[in-house]
């Protein structure tokens, strides 16, 4: 499963704390991330994980044209809710492009539990089935 992990500088703590706790369940996926908030994760565990730009860099729209083609499977997007962004464009277009290609995506730490624990069941096998399908075959 493509699993992509983003979270905002006040949110980093946060993030970096759940995916210690989750590592063993994350392990046996392939991981994105943006910039920042991937080397935070690595730097405390045995992760490997695909780093794009930083979130006001690109990152945000590398993820999204991942999601564009529905190769991405599930979303960690742990926003900052009570403070401006200066690629806020980036962040509702992913978020949009979320919803276009109907992928799970947490914005927050509770949601993600939920799906995170959804993964574990394999509640989300069924996205395998679209990886045998190129981009806009399906
Ligand atoms: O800004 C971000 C997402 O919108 C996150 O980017 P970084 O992980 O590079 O801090």
């Amino acid at each position: 499963m493509n699993i992509a992990l983003i979270a905002h500088d006040r949110k980093k703590d946060e993030m970096v704390n759940f995916i210690i706790a989750y590592e063993t369940v994350f392990e046996n996926h392939i991981l994105y991330a943006t910039g920042t908030t991937g080397t935070r994760i690595m730097d405390v565990t045995k992760l490997s994980i695909h780093r794009f730009m930083s979130g006001p860099l690109g990152g945000d729209q590398q993820i999204g044209a991942m999601v564009a083609t529905n190769e991405m499977d599930l979303i960690i997007f742990l926003r900052d809710p009570l403070m401006a962004q200066p690629h806020e464009p980036d962040i509702t277009a992913l978020l949009r492009l979320c919803d276009v290609q109907g992928i799970p995506c947490a914005t927050n730490i509770a949601t993600a539990e939920i799906l995170v624990k959804a993964l574990e069941r394999g509640d989300f096998a069924w996205r395998e089935l679209v990886h045998k399908y190129k981009p806009g075959e399906l």
